[in-house]
C-alpha cells in the first residue's frame, strides 16, 4: 500500500491557531500503527491534489480566510476531493470557508465553496474565546470533545448539515441557541475547536482515519505519552470542568 497522503491546505493563511498540527497528528497516528503516511503541504502557489486521502483546513483571521476562500473556490482538485466525500477536517475559518458564505468584520459577505450547508454571520457581542467541552452527536465518539475557540462568526446549519456535538456548560461552539458545536456533512467534519483539536481528541483523529483507510490496527502508545498528556491537561481540565458543571 502506498503512503496515506494527508493534504494540509494553505497553512500560510490558515495557520494562525496552530491547526497544521492536525495534519501532523493524523500522519503520526498512522505511522505509529505501521502505516506509511506523509503530510502533503499545499502552499499558496500549489495546485490542490484531487487524490489525497485526507484534507485538513485550519483557522485564520477574517482577512486570511477571505484570501483562502478566493484561492480555494475555483480549485478543481479540492472540488473533486470534496465531491467524492474525501475525509476532511475544517477548523473555524476553514469551516466557514467551506460553507455557502460568511460575513467579515466590515460587514461584507464573502462566497465560500458551498460544499457545507452552513452560513456564517457576525455574532455581535464579545468575541467567543475560551475553552469548550462538547458532547459528540456522531457515532464513533464516546467522551466529550475538548478544545479552545476564538471566533467572531456565528454559524447556522441548513438541512443538509448536522451538528458535530452539543456544547456543555460555558462555551459558544457555533454560537447558535441550540448550542451546536461544529458540523458534519459529506466527508467533512467541521469544528470551532483549536488545540490542535486532533491532539486533544485522538478519537476524532481515529474517526477520520478510519474513514480514509478502514479499520485501524490497535495503537501502541509510546511510553510516556499518557503521562505527558495528563500533565499538559492538568492546569486546564479543572477549570473547564468547573465552567461546564461537569
Ligand atoms: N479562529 C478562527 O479561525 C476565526 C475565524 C473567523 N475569522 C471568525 O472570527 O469568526
Amino acid at each position: 500500500m502506498s503512503d496515506v497522503d494527508v493534504v494540509l491546505l494553505l497553512p500560510e493563511v490558515l495557520g494562525t491557531y496552530g491547526d497544521a498540527g492536525n495534519a501532523a497528528v493524523l500522519a503520526a497516528r498512522l505511522r505509529w500503527r505501521g502505516i506509511g503516511a506523509r503530510v502533503v503541504t499545499v502552499g499558496w502557489a500549489d495546485a490542490v491534489p484531487a487524490d489525497g486521502d485526507l484534507y485538513v483546513l485550519g483557522g485564520g483571521e477574517d482577512a486570511a480566510q477571505v484570501l483562502a476562500a478566493d484561492r480555494l473556490r475555483d480549485s478543481i482538485g479540492l472540488r473533486r476531493a470534496l465531491g467524492r466525500d474525501a475525509p476532511t477536517l475544517a477548523v473555524c475559518a476553514g469551516l466557514q470557508v467551506l460553507g455557502h458564505w460568511f460575513t467579515v468584520a466590515d460587514g461584507s459577505r464573502v462566497a465560500g465553496l458551498g460544499v457545507l450547508d452552513v452560513e456564517t454571520r457576525p455574532g455581535g457581542g464579545p468575541r467567543r474565546i475560551g475553552d469548550v467541552l462538547a458532547d459528540p452527536l456522531v457515532p464513533g465518539l464516546a467522551g466529550p470533545l475538548a478544545g479552545f475557540e476564538n471566533h467572531g462568526g456565528v454559524t447556522t446549519l441548513g438541512p443538509g448539515a448536522a451538528p458535530l456535538a452539543r456544547v456543555r456548560g460555558a462555551g459558544a461552539g457555533n454560537g447558535t441557541a441550540d448550542r451546536a458545536e461544529g458540523v458534519v456533512g459529506g466527508g467533512i467534519v467541521g469544528t470551532y475547536l483549536h488545540g490542535p483539536v486532533l491532539a486533544r481528541n485522538p478519537a476524532l483523529a481515529d474517526l477520520l482515519l478510519t474513514r480514509a483507510v478502514g479499520e485501524l490496527p490497535p495503537l501502541q502508545v509510546p511510553d510516556g505519552i499518557p503521562t505527558t498528556t495528563a500533565a499538559r491537561l492538568g492546569p486546564v481540565t479543572p477549570d473547564v470542568r468547573r465552567r461546564a458543571g461537569a
